[in-house]
């Protein structure tokens, strides 16, 4: 099977580039963190991978708005990176996790094609209760174009952000997000596994996003953002009740979404 080459972009601050690399290798492709004023010296570097993977963390010291000087910073100095994975030949992928799902956010990627009413489609704010939770989340899979989602149901993921509540600008676009598959996962509730309502109260839905949205992809499934971890949930071990569990599965709930994104280069 060939091996994609994955772009794990580092910046003052990020703090999940070693972890998320390593799943990738876990899943079978070649990861390298590269910082990104490395990428700015020299351009070219993009031309040597195939996944962009834009990790957790608190890049730039989350200012501003987290993700929002990264994203600058990309849109400035990196735009053909940008638009080489997004769009390019499409065929390369683009996943963003946590902090990299608020640059993705900023970045307006994951927004695309969708109505503006004010001056984005949808964006990232504050958690309702104005804290940093760190803590496990439930999530179910919709039915989606998202290439890093196939054939996986629900999730059990550990989810660790402050501004991580999805909010979008009008019922227009969260109706047509989610008629093209675009609110790809949700947080779900932990007893019955469902999702009773429109925003499930907390501790299910953990920041009162708009739709119990955990994280969105674009039109072709092949650029997506999520807010919690499946860097942190490879192992089964990783588990938080791992020893009171009959029997251990394979892997973590995260493992198959890197390996998703490896297969669909074979
Ligand atoms: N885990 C992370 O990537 C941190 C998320 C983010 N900087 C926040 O607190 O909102």
């Amino acid at each position: 099977m060939p091996q994609p080459r994955v772009l794990v972009l580092r910046a003052p601050g990020t703090n999940c580039d070693e972890e998320t690399a390593f799943a990738f290798e876990q899943a079978g492709a070649v990861a390298e963190r590269v910082h990104v004023n490395r990428l700015i010296e020299n351009p070219a570097l993009k031309d040597r991978y195939q996944i962009l993977c834009l990790p957790g963390g608190f890049s730039y010291g989350d200012d501003i708005a987290a993700g929002r000087i990264l994203a600058t910073k990309l849109r400035q100095h990196l735009s053909d990176l940008v638009d080489s994975f997004v769009h390019g030949k499409g065929d390369r992928l683009v996943l963003g996790i946590c902090n990299g799902m608020q640059v993705l956010m900023r970045l307006g990627v994951l927004t695309e094609g969708l109505p503006s009413p004010v001056d984005a489609p949808a964006t990232l704010t504050w958690n309702d209760h104005g804290r940093f939770e760190d803590r496990w989340v439930h999530l179910v899979v919709d039915k989606t174009p998202c290439v890093f989602l196939k054939d996986i149901e629900r999730m059990y993921l550990p989810m660790a952000h402050a501004e991580g509540k999805f909010v979008a600008a009008s019922d227009e676009v969260l109706q047509k997000m989610q008629a093209e598959g675009r609110l790809a996962i949700r947080y779900a509730d932990g007893e019955t596994g469902g999702i009773e309502s429109d925003v499930l109260p907390f501790p299910a839905n953990p920041n009162g996003a708009d739709a119990n949205v955990a994280g969105v992809c674009d039109a072709t499934g092949r650029v997506f953002g999520l807010m919690p971890h499946p860097e942190r949930h490879i192992e089964a071990t990783q588990h938080p009740f791992w020893t009171r569990r009959d029997e251990q599965p394979e892997f973590g709930d995260g493992m198959p979404m890197f390996k998703n994104a490896v297969e669909w280069f074979a």
